[in-house]
């Protein structure tokens, strides 16, 4: 059975993505989001909550023999060995080249990746990937769980020549300066589908040439079931400029990874090719059409922890 101290925990944080979808339905997302940016308690309990559960009950579950949850942060590690340490890259380059002579596009960029690869956490809260040293990490977030952080509202923070950094607060971060972007259980935090493209749109712009985007979301049903969003999704990182390059549905969650495409088109030309008719400019979690059944949602109701098929349920999306 779940302990009294997890029922609390994920009770917490389910309040507080739901408060924020609420307001976002009465007041508008932009609104929503300055007012909950600016509720300090409610932000710092909910960074104090996330750390220990994700540090204590989803670690556990994820080293567990007899649980099959992936750790949605050593998925993005060994990825982002084979990618960069394996050059996995290259493969994707050599792919990127071959499309670009076919349609006459001259692409001239090559990749340029650092040593230790440059990362950058959105929504880190407590810096999961501070302890391998194949990153330089540069963890941000709303509030962070510890000094390691810097505080930063990824969706207002600037883009441009430098990194300004003061007080472990970033303002400004430098255009193109990252080799991976990870936003591992960000987007279903942000309460509209047009506030999620813009995080990825500063992804865009902040990763460099041929870098990687990695997006994992939670999500405990079968891969049938939400597939329909998840084109979706791959369909508006393609518009951006982005190229999928890898898919996993694991048990309980969605895990990808994006390419910066060296010239977007490239990645538009997917867009183009592969579009269904369902398809939209858009990145929507089903709770967006859905309000009903959240304001519904008693969140006294407790998780059983017995039940492995429940894990990541303080999140939405499941
Ligand atoms: C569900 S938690 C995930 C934490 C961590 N990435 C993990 O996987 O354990 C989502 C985190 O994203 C942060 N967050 C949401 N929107 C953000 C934004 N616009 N800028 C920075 N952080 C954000 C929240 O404060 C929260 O700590």
């Amino acid at each position: 059975m779940a302990s009294e101290e997890h029922k609390k925990l994920s009770d917490y944080i389910k309040s507080v993505h739901l408060s924020l979808r609420k307001s976002s339905s009465k007041l508008g997302a932009d609104t929503a989001w300055q007012e909950h940016c600016c509720k300090v308690d409610t932000l710092s309990k909910y960074a104090e909550c996330m750390q220990k559960l994700a540090t204590t009950h989803w670690e556990t579950n994820c080293n567990s023999d007899t649980s099959e949850a992936t750790s949605r942060i050593k998925w993005a590690v060994e990825f982002c060995h084979e990618y960069f340490n394996n050059q996995l890259y290259k493969k994707y380059r050599d792919k990127e080249l071959e499309i670009s002579q076919s349609i006459g596009l001259q692409v001239e960029l090559e990749e340029s990746f650092s040593e230790p690869i440059k990362l950058l956490d959105v929504g880190s809260c407590y810096n999961p990937f501070k302890v391998y040293n194949m990153f330089d990490v540069i963890a941000i977030d709303l509030c962070p769980a510890n000094s390691s952080v810097l505080k930063c509202d990824f969706l207002n923070v600037a883009i441009g020549n430098c990194h300004i950094i003061k007080d472990l607060t970033a303002t400004q971060l430098q255009q193109e300066s990252f080799d991976v972007i990870t936003f591992c259980f960000l987007l279903e935090y942000i309460p509209s589908s047009e506030l999620r493209i813009a995080a990825c749109e500063k992804a865009y712009k902040l990763v460099k040439p041929g870098g990687i985007l990695i997006i994992n979301t939670p999500d405990s049903k079968h891969v049938g079931a939400n597939s329909k969003i998840m084109k979706c999704w791959r369909y508006t990182l393609a518009q951006i400029g982005f190229n999928r390059i890898k898919y996993e549905k694991a048990k309980f969650m969605h895990c990808m990874a994006f390419r910066k495409s060296l010239d977007k088109k490239i990645a538009q030309r997917w867009a183009l090719l592969y579009k269904e008719p369902y398809m939209e400019y858009a990145i929507h979690i089903p709770q967006d059409s859905n309000i009903l059944d959240d304001e519904e949602l008693d969140t006294t109701q407790h998780i059983d922890e017995d039940s492995v098929l429940d894990d990541f349920q303080e999140l939405p999306f499941n």
